[in-house]
């Protein structure tokens, strides 16, 4: 589904979550939303779901409006932070009622997930740990197979195993059944290799939105004696720098082009990457926003 966002506001009272958003997404494609605490992920997500309505601004998906729009939300699925919408008497009966919801449902592929996140269908959900009621939104978002699918922080409580049968489930099932995907998270080294777009916001407004390896381009370590690496990157803006008894390693932001490259080989510098989570620190810190 192809989503379009215009200048979108959300005011809370005094607070504005929102503060002028724009942006497209073509759809078809696993989107990360990252942003810091209070940055207004979760005010978005409600808005694409329909969950709330915005203050001023406009939000089309594939073309037409979402809210009090019935059409096109029973095609939107949104799983909250411990999958809260599910919280309806045992999971058989949640199951029950997302199928009556979800045009798209698939109640094999549901029950089958219900094995592999160990969930018992006669447990009321009300009485499941907090990793066990997030696992429950999974399943029901992933076998919703809704045309827009989207997490906010749908991991929290999942134990390691539970969190990485999550990520296997979700690409293999994206795969077979192409579709929209967003995620919000925090965890972002162990999500960010979903993504194929990132978009980063801070404050109510858009930093970044790129391709996931356009957006890793603009990282690159550079390792070697530190005299070295100090001379190298003079000018550059270096996020950070660690030492190593004589060796250093510089963190740098900002296109590497042939040239640098080269110079860095004749100066005996080793190149390498930068992890995703750094440069998003850069980029909602206020220095790096600047
Ligand atoms: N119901 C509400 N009433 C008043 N203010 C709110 C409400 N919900 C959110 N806010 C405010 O709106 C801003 C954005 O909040 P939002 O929950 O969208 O951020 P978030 O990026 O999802 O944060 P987190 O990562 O901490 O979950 C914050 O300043 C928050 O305090």
């Amino acid at each position: 589904m192809r989503i379009d966002v215009q200048d979108l506001v959300l005011r809370y009272d005094t607070v504005t979550a929102l503060d002028g958003l724009t942006f497209g997404l073509a759809g078809g494609k696993i989107y990360g939303l990252l942003g810091r605490n209070g940055s207004g992920k979760t005010s978005l997500l409600s808005i694409l779901a329909a969950f709330r309505r915005q203050t001023a601004g406009s939000v089309r998906v594939d073309g037409r409006p979402v809210f009090e729009n019935g059409a096109v939300t029973s095609r939107i699925s949104l799983i909250r932070e411990s999958g809260e919408a599910v919280d309806i008497g045992t999971a058989e009966e949640a199951l029950s009622y997302a199928e009556w919801l979800r045009p798209d449902w698939d109640g094999d592929y549901a029950r089958e997930l219900m094995e592999t996140f160990r969930i018992e269908p006669k447990k009321n959900v009300r009485s499941m740990s907090r990793g066990q009621r997030s696992a429950m939104g999974v399943v029901v978002g992933l076998a919703s197979r809704a045309p827009l699918t989207m997490f906010d922080e749908t991991y929290l409580g999942m134990d390691v195993p539970a969190r990485r049968a999550f990520y296997d489930a979700l690409l293999a099932d994206y795969m077979a059944h192409p579709r929209t995907i967003i995620i919000s998270t925090h965890l972002i080294e162990e999500v960010s290799p979903l993504f194929e777009e990132v978009l980063i916001i801070d404050r109510g407004r858009l930093v970044v939105h790129e391709e996931t390896d356009a957006l890793l381009s603009r990282g690159t370590s550079v390792t070697g004696p530190a005299e070295r690496v100090e001379t190298f990157t003079e000018g550059m803006t270096v996020l950070a720098t660690e030492r190593l008894g004589p060796t250093a390693s510089a963190m740098v932001y900002g296109e590497f082009g042939e040239e640098r490259r080269k110079r860095a080989a004749e100066a005996g510098l080793e190149l390498g990457p930068v992890a995703m989570q750094d440069l998003f620190v850069h980029l909602t810190t206020a220095e790096g926003a600047r």
